[in-house]
């Protein structure tokens, strides 16, 4: 995806990037699906990536899994309740490598973002990032720096894990801002997903008791501004609804689970 090739709500992005998954061989039980498949790794001219990307790919997936571990623990579930119930057999995997440029002369502070303010989709985004950027929108409602840690990955949780666990999981609203110029910033953001075929419920969390009304409240909202309007069907109608948002000419099956506009969006980019 080249500088200017994807947009959110509407604005242009300050990135460029590359989008891989998981080696799926040919006869794959979702073949033709998106996200599923082969990479297109430019193995003749970089050798080493295939092997590092796919690496990093196995590696990621398993920090995941084990943070799917501490979630349910921390519900009072069984420790492998988000696994057997939404990870198996596979995760959905969709690993992004993003750079991002600074502002053009021309443009104003505010005016453009690296990413637009937006929320993640699905269960969890593990990123890595070498510089600062990433902004969260804080309970305050004020926007607050991300710091870049040695040897740390940012955890950030996304809207279906929000309303699965009945907001127990805040899936907090994000932006990144360009860096300074002369400069830029790499990022590797990490959806790691419900499986394919994963049928999406809420987690039986009763004995937690209600929210707070304030918290209830502001749950409501979060849902009412996401993505998803119920917890229903399986996990790839929601995801395939989105691939063909995006990619609108995609003949997929009926995947009317996911009812809201996308804010993401694709531009075709001259090259
Ligand atoms: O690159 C970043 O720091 C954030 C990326 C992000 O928010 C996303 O890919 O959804
Ligand atoms: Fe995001």
């Amino acid at each position: 995806m080249p500088l200017g090739g994807e947009g959110t709500h509407g604005r242009v992005d300050r990135k460029e990037g590359m989008y891989f998954g998981p080696e799926h061989p040919d006869d794959h039980r979702h073949t033709g699906m998106p996200l599923h498949g082969k990479n297109q790794f430019p193995d003749a001219t970089i050798p080493a990536m295939r092997p590092t990307i796919l690496q990093y790919i196995d590696e990621i997936v398993a920090l995941g899994t084990l943070v799917c571990a501490a979630m349910s623990i921390s519900l009072g579930l069984d420790a492998h309740c988000i696994r057997d119930n939404y990870l198996l057999p596979e995760p959905v995997a969709l690993f992004r490598a993003f750079k991002y440029s600074p502002r053009s002369e021309s443009q104003t502070n505010g005016e453009v973002w690296g990413i637009g303010e937006h929320s993640d989709f699905g269960l969890l985004t593990l990123l890595n990032h070498n510089s600062p950027g990433l902004q969260i929108l804080s309970p305050k409602n004020e926007w607050v720096d991300v710091p870049v840690l040695d040897n740390a990955i940012v955890c950030n949780a996304g809207d279906m894990l929000d309303m699965i666990t009945g907001g127990r999981f805040k899936s907090t609203r994000h932006r990144v801002v360009p860096p300074p110029a002369g400069t830029y910033r790499i990022s590797f953001p990490f959806f790691f997903d419900f499986s394919w075929t994963a049928n999406m419920v809420y987690l039986p969390l009763d004995h937690m008791g209600p929210l707070s009304e304030l918290q209830e409240a502001e749950a409501k909202q979060r849902w009412a501004s996401g993505t998803f309007k119920s917890v229903s069907g399986q996990w790839w109608q929601y995801l395939a609804k989105k691939v063909q948002k995006v990619f609108p000419e995609m003949q997929l099956p009926d995947c009317e689970q996911n009812a809201a506009a996308s804010s993401r969006f694709c531009i075709a980019v001259p090259t």
